[in-house]
């Protein structure tokens, strides 16, 4: 199990250290009620430099709200976030773009522009976020994005034309082409079949070994989070119950948990 200690390092069972200056993102005390509904009480997390970070919980444990107060897209009651040195709760409007230039954030559905074809979809960001408008320049980042996804075929695709997969595949590459330093995945296997889960999976790990991101991937899905993590946090009832590696968390015996194991 992971453990915190003073000066937010932390020590693992097998004795590693990861030190400060390797975290990228980190939220204390965070707290969120929605009328009487309480949904996070007391969550608390690092993310490392590099790595993929599973948050594991059941459905409506918050684990949306939580990514979701992290880019500033929701206002938690209390509790402190930061963002690669970004104090996200005291940003003005042009320091949160700023920031969120810097995080992709894959959503449950791949929020693709329906009227754009695969290729302007992907040079959108390009050219709204980045100011790039050289033709050769737009051309090559977006070949590249979608050879990242196995998907360069497509580029000339509407995205109606395309399976739940790929369009998931060319939301993650439209995230991936403005270089993002973290990646947020919100439930990336949601409705897709065991296969195309691996496939997105496989994906996630790729992104992390190529563009040395670091991730949070929340989900439900306990084979994405066997497959993705590098650790992992079961988050039960608003608190950050438990932290491992998959393998550490599979001993649970908490009963909120322990069911997700029985597969
Ligand atoms: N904007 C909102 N207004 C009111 N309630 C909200 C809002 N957003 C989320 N909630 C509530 O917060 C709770 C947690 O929702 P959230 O979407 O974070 O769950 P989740 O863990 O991501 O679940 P799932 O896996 O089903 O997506 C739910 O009860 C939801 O109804």
């Amino acid at each position: 199990m992971t453990t915190p200690l003073q000066n937010n390092r932390y020590t693992t069972d097998a004795g590693t250290q990861q030190a400060d200056d390797a975290i990228v993102a980190s939220v204390r005390n965070l707290q969120k009620s929605f009328g009487d509904v309480a949904v996070l009480r007391d969550v608390n997390l690092d993310l490392y430099a590099g790595e993929n970070l599973v948050i594991l919980g059941r459905s409506g444990t918050g684990k949306s709200v939580l990514i979701k107060c992290m880019v500033g897209l929701i206002k938690p009651d209390a509790g402190s976030i930061n963002i690669l040195g970004y104090d996200v709760l005291k940003l003005n409007q042009d320091e949160l773009n700023e920031m969120r230039l810097q995080v992709g954030f894959s959503f449950q559905g791949s929020a693709l522009y329906d009227s754009m074809t695969v290729r302007q979809n992907l040079e959108f960001p390009l050219k709204r976020n980045l100011g790039i408008f050289s033709l050769k320049e737009l051309d090559e980042r977006v070949v590249s994005a979608l050879e990242d996804v196995g998907l360069e075929s497509a580029i000339d695709k509407m995205p109606s034309e395309l399976s739940g997969g790929m369009k998931k595949r060319v939301g993650i590459a439209r995230t991936l082409i403005l270089n993002p330093k973290i990646m947020l995945y919100d439930e990336p296997t949601a409705g897709l079949d065991p296969i195309t889960s691996i496939e997105i999976n496989d994906l996630i790990v790729k992104v992390r070994d190529k563009y040395k991101t670091a991730s949070i991937i929340i989900t439900h899905d306990i084979s994405s989070a066997r497959h993705t993590a590098d650790r992992v946090i079961a988050l039960v009832g608003g608190y950050n119950k438990l932290e491992g590696t998959f393998d550490e968390i599979k001993q649970t015996t908490d009963p909120e948990l322990q069911p997700f194991f029985n597969y």
